[in-house]
């Protein structure tokens, strides 16, 4: 022990990790101490005592040996890095303590949270060249990848949006970039970690990935050594070595993947279409409407597909052929999420197992597991239809002769009722080991001599009140009634009397019960090597775990999609490499679950590639354009579509710009945000993307607004040529359609012959004419006079198809200045002109003489106009203030 004592043990321990708190063992007890004692305490509430220690006294919290593990999770769960110190004996006879572990985020094995908890390691070698590498301890999952390009910060950003990591691990280069680590931040919950600069060094990182996935693994793999993925991979591989996990063995399989396997479906993006999680946070996600998962593996694969359109042909036809026959079969698809419900999570599991915290429960939940296999493939097998999909090869894909040979040495070696405990036997069968069976035999011989003890006692010595029992104090005894007890054999030893009894023990007695306990200490050390044997066994065959456990994911995920298809009438869309887009009768996939749904169609061809989607307010523009993007992301996941009928050439990517909500809570304007995703979609989109665009440009003043919608739609039709939907309240794009080849208008139309304006929900050909603002105002409960004045406002800009705004005097003393100002409506062109006659714009002059001096309320009214901000104001708001001014300018 060191010279401060106990605590002072303690605080030097904490001096030389950098994790947030230490928690050491003390005998049977982990305690934290001093500060650390506090700060546990307030977060787990748990109660504070005092530690003298060397003169002074500490704040002292404990939990008992076996109860860390909750309370580890709970305090990783928030975000705090746990060391533990384990104790061990000295030679002088005395404890020593020493760091065994630090937990955190990343490196928590112990979790029971069902979704993925992926470390990420963040290299970048180059501003337009960045390496990430996500691994997973809980299931030895390892993937690495390169991004490069302009915008390769955004697109190492949206990896790790997508694999949503709990903690990253920045390279040096990055822990400085305050830009780079705001946006993961934004993006992510993740903790951020400062791992040792080494590690990430390219020769090391290189040394590292080899030692742990093998020589050649890199060249088989075509990843280039001390490449940035490799540095990214060998970093994360470090940091889960240096806290102490030991889970690495699960870690046998390296997995590169590349931009081209999957259509771009970044940050922004997936939040707009609602993929994982809802932008308000209430309602149902894509993934929350179509998961019929029933294990919890499955549960993650679903997820990680719809965050990752793939690219292939092949591959999203092999997944449609399976969702196809699952989807015709329900009998046999009912029997077999079914079965899929009897496994449990074997990656995990294979992960518990490598890190030597599997119990003997966690080995029979393997071995269940493993059972289920030969019954999906027979089951498969066993139908048509099935056995001709490519379900037959998933099935196929693990060794399931090793599988079967796993789960027949388990099913022998294992006790069927287990105890909780690892050390005092009852875990192993008998006829597995013959040294254990003769132990245990003579365990039971000894056992029972002393079960029959007592009867035979009493019919020798013919005492009635006699029965042999064994307490914690006493051990084994004979106790006989007082009565008796004077009449007792000279062999029996008197140990305690007691009110109504007294104890004896006899020589025979007594070496029985040391026979009883040497025995039960061997059986249940035997069985303890016997049972490690086995973990380890399995532990060897991690990949072999993970493999079983990813076709049972897989399938369960091909159920789950094929479930869905069924349930609400989805059809299998023709998945082609062209750039048609046609769909029948398409409907969102979300929103019809809980409407009374209208469908839609959809035609992109060659000479129709964008469309300027026009229509009131609330008529459901973005509901149609989401819709689309949903069908066609749907569509590269495999799935089925909401639809009745879908061609659909695959394209390379997503792109969305649609609302901002969560951003205008980071205090950022809207404006701004708008025009950095259209500038993100303008840099990245192609001639192969789909590009949904909803309000460009309304953000800002009108005519800012109009000229970039004008210009963006110029662009990609003229020069990305992606496939776009623009929804837009400014009807003067629609213009545009006459001017651009491919450009084309359809509007959501609405009915309003009667009083009232009903919404039709279906998208018709052709630009719309009337917005019906001024009737959502109405519905949104604007007071009537306020609407009715509308109306009537609105009625004379119809008439006279321009807005005049009369000038005012450009001289502070009302000189000869004055100006007339002329939006007109349809043009979409505002002209000043000068009252001396020259023209301050190109474009029409209009009619009418200047006015002479105005009056101090005109002017007024003018100096509050110049300074309104339009983009402040609402559409109502700025009719209220309208109205207004024409009331004290015709007064
Ligand atoms: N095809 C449809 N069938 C049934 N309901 C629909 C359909 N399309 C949209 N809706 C419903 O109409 C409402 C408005 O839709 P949406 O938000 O798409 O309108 P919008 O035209 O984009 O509105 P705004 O221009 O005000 O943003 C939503 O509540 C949606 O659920």
């Amino acid at each position: 022990m060191t010279e401060g004592g106990i605590v002072g043990e303690f605080l030097g321990l904490k001096e030389g990790t950098d994790a947030d708190l230490l928690a050491m063992q003390c005998g049977d007890f982990y305690e934290f101490f001093a500060a650390d004692a506090e700060l546990v305490a307030e977060e787990l509430d748990l109660r504070v005592s005092e530690k003298s220690s060397h003169g002074s006294s500490y704040p002292m919290a404990g939990v008992p040996l076996s109860e860390l593990t909750p309370y580890l999770k709970a305090l990783v769960e928030r975000g705090y890095r746990v060391a533990v110190a384990e104790q061990y004996d000295t030679d002088d006879g005395g404890h020593a303590r020493e760091i065994t572990r630090v937990a955190t985020p990343g490196t928590l094995i112990e979790t029971s949270d069902d979704d993925a908890r992926y470390l990420a390691g963040v290299v970048r070698v180059a501003e337009d060249c960045y390496g990430l590498a996500f691994a997973e301890v809980t299931t030895g999952r390892f993937l690495v990848t390169r991004v490069e390009g302009e915008d390769a910060a955004a697109r190492a950003i949206t990896e790790c949006y997508r694999y949503d990591p709990v903690e990253i691990l920045p390279g040096p280069e990055l822990r400085e970039d305050e830009d780079f680590l705001e946006s993961l931040s934004e993006r992510t919950d993740a903790e951020v970690t400062n791992h040792e600069a080494n590690a990430f060094a390219p020769g090391a990182a290189t040394h590292t990935t080899r030692e742990q996935f093998g020589r050649e693994t890199l060249s088989s793999l075509d990843l280039e050594p001390e490449g940035p993925e490799v540095r990214a991979a060998g970093a994360v591989l470090s940091y889960v070595e240096e806290t102490g996990l030991g889970v690495l063995p699960s870690m046998t399989r390296l997995q590169p993947y590349g931009a081209d396997d999957f259509a771009s479906c970044d940050v922004t993006t997936q939040r707009n279409l609602e993929i994982t999680e809802t932008m308000t946070g209430a309602g149902r996600s894509l993934f929350g409407t179509v998961d019929h998962t029933v294990t919890s593996a499955g549960g993650r694969l679903l997820k990680e597909w719809l965050g990752r359109p793939r690219r292939s042909l092949r591959e999203l036809h092999r997944r449609q052929e399976s969702v196809a026959a699952l989807a015709e079969r329900a009998l046999a698809r009912e029997d077999l999420r079914e079965l899929l419900g009897e496994a449990y999570d074997l990656e995990r599991l294979a992960g518990r197992a490598t890190h030597g915290s599997a119990d003997a429960h966690a080995l029979l939940r393997v071995r269940d597991s493993l059972a289920v296999l030969p019954k999906l493939a027979d089951l498969i097998a066993g139908d048509d239809r099935l056995a001709d999909s490519p379900l037959s090869e998933i099935v196929e894909r693990p060794d399931r002769e090793a599988a079967a040979g796993l789960r027949e040495a388990l099913d022998e070696g294992l006790a069927d009722d287990p105890p909780k405990t690892l050390r005092e036997g009852g875990l192993i069968e008998r006829g597995y080991d013959a040294e254990l069976d003769e132990l245990v035999g003579r365990h039971e011989e000894a056992l029972e001599w002393i079960d029959t003890l007592g009867e035979r006692e009493k019919e020798t010595h013919g005492i009635t009140h006699l029965q042999v029992d064994r307490n914690k104090t006493d051990g084994y005894y004979i106790q006989v009634g007082k009565s008796e007890a004077e009449d007792v054999p000279e062999k029996y030893r008197q140990v305690k009397t007691l009110k109504n009894s007294v104890r004896f023990t006899t020589d025979a007695l007594e070496e029985r019960e040391r026979e009883v306990l040497r025995l039960e200490e061997q059986r249940g050390e035997l069985e303890y090597e016997l049972f490690c044997e086995l973990r380890e066994r399995v532990a060897r065959r991690a990949t072999l775990l993970q493999d079983v456990g990813r076709a049972i994911a897989e399938l369960d995920t091909l159920a789950s999609l094929a479930t869905h298809a069924v349930e609400n009438r989805w059809i299998r869309p023709e998945l082609e490499d062209s750039r048609a887009l046609d769909i029948e009768a398409g409907r969102h996939p979300v929103v019809e679950r809980t409407t009374e749904f209208v469908p839609n169609d959809l035609s992109l061809t060659d000479d129709r590639e964008f469309l300027i989607v026009t229509g009131p307010n609330m008529s459901g523009k973005s509901t149609y354009m989401r819709q689309v993007a949903l069908i066609v992301l749907l569509a590269q996941v495999g799935s089925f579509v909401p639809a009745e009928r879908a061609r659909i050439g695959l394209v390379d990517g997503i792109y969305t710009r649609v609302g901002a909500l969560d951003e205008l809570a980071q205090g950022r304007s809207t404006f701004m945000v708008e025009m950095g995703e259209l500038s993100n979609i303008l840099h990245s989109a192609t001639d192969e993307s789909l590009v949904i665009l909803d309000e460009v440009g309304r953000g800002t003043a009108t005519y800012d607004g109009i000229s970039i919608a004008w210009a963006t739609t110029e662009y990609l039709h003229n020069e990305i040529r992606a496939k776009t939907l623009f929804a837009t309240h400014y009807h003067e794009l629609t213009a545009l359609a006459d001017h651009l080849p491919r450009v084309e208008n359809v509007h959501v139309a609405v009915d309003d012959s009667g009083d009232d304006v009903t919404f039709l929900r279906t998208i018709r050909e052709g630009p719309t004419d009337r917005s019906y603002g001024v009737h959502v105002a109405q519905l949104a409960g604007v007071p009537d006079p306020v609407v009715s004045r509308s109306d009537e406002v609105l009625e004379r800009l119809r008439a006279e198809k321009a807005i005049e705004a009369k000038g005012g005097d450009a001289s502070a003393d009302g000189g000869s200045g004055t100006q007339q100002v002329v939006f007109d409506v349809g043009s979409g062109e505002m002209t000043t002109a000068s009252a001396d006659g020259g023209s301050e714009d190109e474009g029409s002059m209009p009619d009418g003489e200047p006015e002479g001096a105005l009056d101090p309320e005109t002017e007024a009214v003018l100096s509050e106009l110049s300074g309104l901000e339009l983009a402040d104001v609402s559409p109502v708001e700025l009719m209220t203030r309208v109205q207004e001014w024409q009331g004290r300018v015709d007064e």
